[in-house]
């Protein structure tokens, strides 16, 4: 009885009810650790798995394709001009762990302007590979110069292929998803789809639109078992990347070099391993 006067003294009512709540909080936070695994999705085995990659001939989306190659994927890659499908097909070829099992898959469609055409692309990938399990989205272009000196029809071609594109692609794959509860679709917006930047206006405009549906559309999809990941690289030392070094002004230039120069292959492994354990 004395000791318990004694603690009574010790504590006071208030710090009593401070220790209290503070021991239902910190119990809080046990609970919430130890329920998240059952919270959050579990990591996708890409081991036999499908992934298809749009603008998978060339720079990130090439690294992409040759990554989730060599952890054991099927892959198809997405893009116009066949030669450099090839080329790229027989490169990533090369990276395959099993060459039984797995299969590069390479289909030539343009994805920024006639729906119908992307989805009997994915359509007949689908028919090769097995249901798209991962939709990784790199086809994109960029286009950097004065608001004045940028033609007005170069605005919609931004929109047309970085976000028309990835709609067409996203909405090809969809439903199959939904219906298989199970997908992960990556968006690849930019540096420049966080900040507007000198020179951007076309392009960062286009890329701040992806942010806009990813958000969304993960609201709606999450009961599904499917979750998107959006990622914004800075520079990335693609072919891409060297086109757009010829004619970019040179405040553009100076901006973005403060971000440094990544490697492609360095980009593709942070994509992938975010795609496979979003959050
Ligand atoms: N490199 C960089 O500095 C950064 C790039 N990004 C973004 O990453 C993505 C990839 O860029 P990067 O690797 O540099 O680009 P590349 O120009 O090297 O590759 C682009 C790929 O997309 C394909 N593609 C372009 N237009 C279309 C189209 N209309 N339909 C189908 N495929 C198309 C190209 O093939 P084809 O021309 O044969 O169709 C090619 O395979 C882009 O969305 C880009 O905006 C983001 C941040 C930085
Ligand atoms: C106070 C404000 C200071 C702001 C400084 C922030 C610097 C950010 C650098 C951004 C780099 C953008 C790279 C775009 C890459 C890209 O998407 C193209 N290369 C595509 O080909």
């Amino acid at each position: 009885m004395t000791r318990f006067y004694a603690t009574m003294q010790f504590f006071p009512i208030e710090s009593g009810a401070v220790m209290i709540a503070l021991a239902v909080f910190v119990g809080f936070v046990i609970m919430i650790f130890m329920l998240s695994p059952l919270i959050s999705p579990r990591p996708m085995k890409l081991n036999g798995s499908h992934v298809l990659v749009t603008g998978g001939s060339s720079g990130i989306g090439k690294a992409v394709a040759v990554e989730a190659v060599k952890q054991g994927a099927l892959v198809t890659i997405i893009a116009r001009n066949e030669q450099r499908l090839l080329q790229a097909k027989k490169e990533i070829e090369q990276h395959m762990r099993d060459k039984d099992r797995q299969k590069v898959l390479c289909i030539s469609v343009d994805i920024s302007k006639d729906f119908s055409a992307v989805e009997k692309a994915v359509q007949q990938a689908q028919e090769k590979l097995g249901p798209v399990d991962m939709l990784v989205n790199c086809a994109g272009t960029s286009f950097a110069s004065r608001f004045e000196d940028i033609p007005v029809d170069e605005f919609k071609q931004q929109m047309e292929v970085n976000y028309y594109g990835t709609i067409h692609a996203t909405r090809a794959v969809i439903s199959t998803m939904k219906y298989r509860r199970r997908g992960r679709i990556v968006l690849v917006s930019s540096q420049a789809g966080q900040i507007g930047l000198y020179g951007f206006t076309a392009y960062s405009a286009s890329k701040f639109a992806l942010r806009g549906f990813a958000e969304a559309l993960q609201m709606e999809v999450k009961p599904y078992n499917i979750y998107l990941t959006i990622t914004f690289p800075p520079d990335t030392d693609t072919p891409g990347f060297q086109t757009e070094q010829t004619f970019k002004p040179k405040e553009t230039k100076l901006i973005s070099e403060t971000a440094g120069l990544y490697q492609p292959d360095y980009v593709a492994k942070r994509i992938l391993q975010d795609a496979i354990q979003p959050g």
